[in-house]
């Protein structure tokens, strides 16, 4: 594993998110799925119906041993059951105190409360289980991606124990953001993940007039603002908490 073949994955995640995206834009905003809006209650506790079903969904999936794999991070980790499908001997590259860094539920309350907006169209159609499968698919893959941090920082690391050595032993947060940072890199992310979104979501016709007016099943530029405002800097919260951990 190195930096590079680390990026790789990440670009290949971006296919992931924008596609789930697409699927989630195919219904409007349906929002009982996400009631009961009650004041002062985090929604992340509430149990609307996407809260049941993410739960129910988990259960099942950590069953089946999803998150015996490192990069998976269940949204409620607490009372899952066990896996019950041969142990798989995954490669252990994580140190141990940083691996279960969980930054689920501000994705969670960014999603719902920031990200949703933005692209699903209002209204309801009750589709809500179609709606809450699709929800679940972006989570999990947003999440996975930000979580993937984690690989960045011990790459990261590996790569320059001496460079990153003393900005642990201080606890300095603001050294350590800075020198994980690469902002070239990040330029490239989000002109790259608008144009999949420009790609991904276009009318494909046979016929060549369809190039008069170009409209997309989600717009690009709310693919790039999801990066730039919350995946991104999630992504490098994760490598700092993790780096900060590398040593204990
Ligand atoms: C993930 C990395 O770390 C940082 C975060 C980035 C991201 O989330 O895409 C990109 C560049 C870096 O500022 C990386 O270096 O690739």
């Amino acid at each position: 594993m190195d930096l590079e073949s680390v990026r790789d994955s990440l670009i290949r995640q971006e296919d992931t998110i924008v596609f789930s995206l697409i699927e989630r834009a195919k219904f409007p905003i349906n929002s009982w799925a996400y009631s009961p809006p009650q004041n002062g209650v985090d929604a992340f506790s509430a149990s609307s119906f996407l809260h049941s079903f993410v739960r129910e969904s988990e259960t099942l999936h950590a069953k089946a041993g999803r998150y015996e794999n490192p990069e998976e991070n269940p949204f409620f980790p607490d009372d899952l059951p066990p896996s019950m499908v041969p142990t798989h001997d995954y490669k252990q590259v994580l140190h141990p105190a940083g691996s279960s860094i969980n930054v689920n539920k501000t994705i969670w309350d960014i999603y719902l409360n920031k990200l949703l907006p933005l692209f699903a169209a209002e209204g309801d159609d009750g589709n809500y289980g179609l709606t809450a499968a699709c929800d679940l698919a972006c989570l999990q893959a947003i999440s996975r991606r930000i979580h993937y941090g984690k690989f960045v920082a011990e790459v990261k690391f590996k790569e320059s124990p001496e460079e990153y050595g003393p900005a642990i032993h201080d606890q300095d947060r603001a050294g350590l953001m800075k020198m994980l940072t690469f902002e070239a890199v990040e330029e490239m992310v989000k002109k790259r993940v608008e144009k999949k979104a420009t790609v991904f979501g276009q009318e494909v016709n046979l016929s060549d007039n369809s190039k008069s007016k170009e409209t997309y099943k989600v717009d690009p530029s709310v693919v790039s603002r999801l990066y730039e405002e919350w995946v991104m800097p999630l992504t490098k919260q994760v490598q700092v908490e993790y780096l900060l951990r590398r040593l204990d």
